[in-house]
């Protein structure tokens, strides 16, 4: 399999070990096939339905994505290029994977709220965030990469978007630059498991020291992301954990040890009611069971980029700690160790 398909051992092994042999071989096969063009339409800008039919005019041929998105369009095929219409041009829309909606759409961004989108560029989601807040309230659009936060400043401008500030610090520095936001995304740097089919590259070049190197990162930035959210948050508290890798390192092993390390916070539904629930074990080792309330989207059973989708609900600003203290992260408003107090008796 590692010949026909030209995967490297390591890595075919890690893919193996998710399915049975039958299945592997149709995520494989949908691996060697470009999933479809999807765009999603720039409610600041347009409405689906005008922005279908100006480019029907052009010739194209589409539809909308699925009854899961009112702003999600299929490109079949076109005889322009859909990243050069004058639709394009005027940030009427964004091309992005249909996958690449639902971190978004389990975040569920409000009107007012203070968001922060961890590792934003090239800016798809943050985009998608600010349409949803209608211009409103703040989104901090960071990358830790400069140079790909020049696509993530350019998508904001094409998009009309006026409600997002950039900055390129490391997530890990969170929330010591800043906290108290009312929803953190984390769409996590990642292998790229997910989307072999639009790099193929990814079948080779990951040996053990990349997973390790990524999911210690992983792990860093999602407890950065948990501490950024203020409880408190009269609408919100929430973080969503994404990556578009499909492998359990980066997705359930990492909630998990975001759950245990976090006891302020708990797993909820990611309003997305598809996609496949997360694993509770792998391998002998068992999650928490609450990780049946992520979602896994695959490329040969939901015909999008592999996909892993996870939703806190942060329930209190203070970490139990170990040592009987109780940790009150910087940036959530007070700054300080304090000793629990023994129970009376
Ligand atoms: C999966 S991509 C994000 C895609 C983006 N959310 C979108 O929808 O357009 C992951 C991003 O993480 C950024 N990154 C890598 N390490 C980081 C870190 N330590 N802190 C913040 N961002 C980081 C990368 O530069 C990359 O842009």
């Amino acid at each position: 399999m590692c010949f026909y398909y030209g995967y490297n051992d390591f890595l075919m092994d890690k893919l193996l070990q998710l399915f049975t042999v039958a299945e592997a071989v149709e995520f494989f096969e949908a691996n060697e096939v470009a999933r479809p063009v999807t765009v999603r339409t720039n409610t600041l800008k347009a409405r689906r339905r005008e922005l279908a039919q100006a480019l029907i005019n052009r010739g194209v041929n589409l539809d909308p994505i699925g009854k899961w998105t009112k702003v999600g369009l299929t490109v079949f095929d076109s005889p322009v290029p859909v990243g050069a219409t004058p639709e394009y041009m005027a940030g009427h829309y964004m091309i992005q994977a249909a996958a690449s909606f639902l971190p978004v759409v389990a975040l569920a961004p409000q009107e007012n709220e203070k968001v922060l989108d961890m590792s934003a560029a090239p800016g798809g989601k943050t985009t998608y965030c600010a349409a949803l807040m209608k211009n409103t309230g703040l989104v901090v659009a960071n990358d830790a990469s400069r140079e790909r936060s020049r696509a993530l400043v350019a998508n904001i401008h094409r998009l009309g978007v006026t409600n997002a500030l950039v900055c390129n610090y490391d997530g890990r520095e969170f929330p010591k630059v800043m906290g108290g936001f009312d929803r953190v995304l984390l769409d996590a740097p990642c292998s790229g498991t997910g989307v072999i089919s639009k790099d193929a590259s990814v079948k080779t070049n990951k040996g053990p020291e990349d997973f390790e190197m990524l999911t210690r990162l992983q792990k860093e930035l999602i407890l950065s992301a948990i501490d950024s959210v203020n409880a408190d948050s009269p609408t919100g508290a929430i973080i969503v954990y994404s990556t578009c890798s499909v492998t359990v390192d980066e997705d359930e092993a990492v909630v998990d040890y975001a759950l245990s390390k976090r006891p302020n916070v708990k797993l909820v539904e990611t309003g997305v009611d598809f996609g496949r629930a997360g694993f509770t074990s792998f391998r002998g080792k068992a999650f928490h069971a609450s990780l049946a309330l992520t979602r896994r989207f695959y490329p040969h059973t939901h015909n999008m980029d592999g996909f892993f989708v996870a939703k806190f609900k942060k329930l209190s600003n203070k970490i139990p700690a170990a040592d009987n203290t109780f940790v009150v992260p910087t940036g959530s408003g007070v700054q300080f160790k304090q000793k629990k107090k023994r129970a009376q008796t």
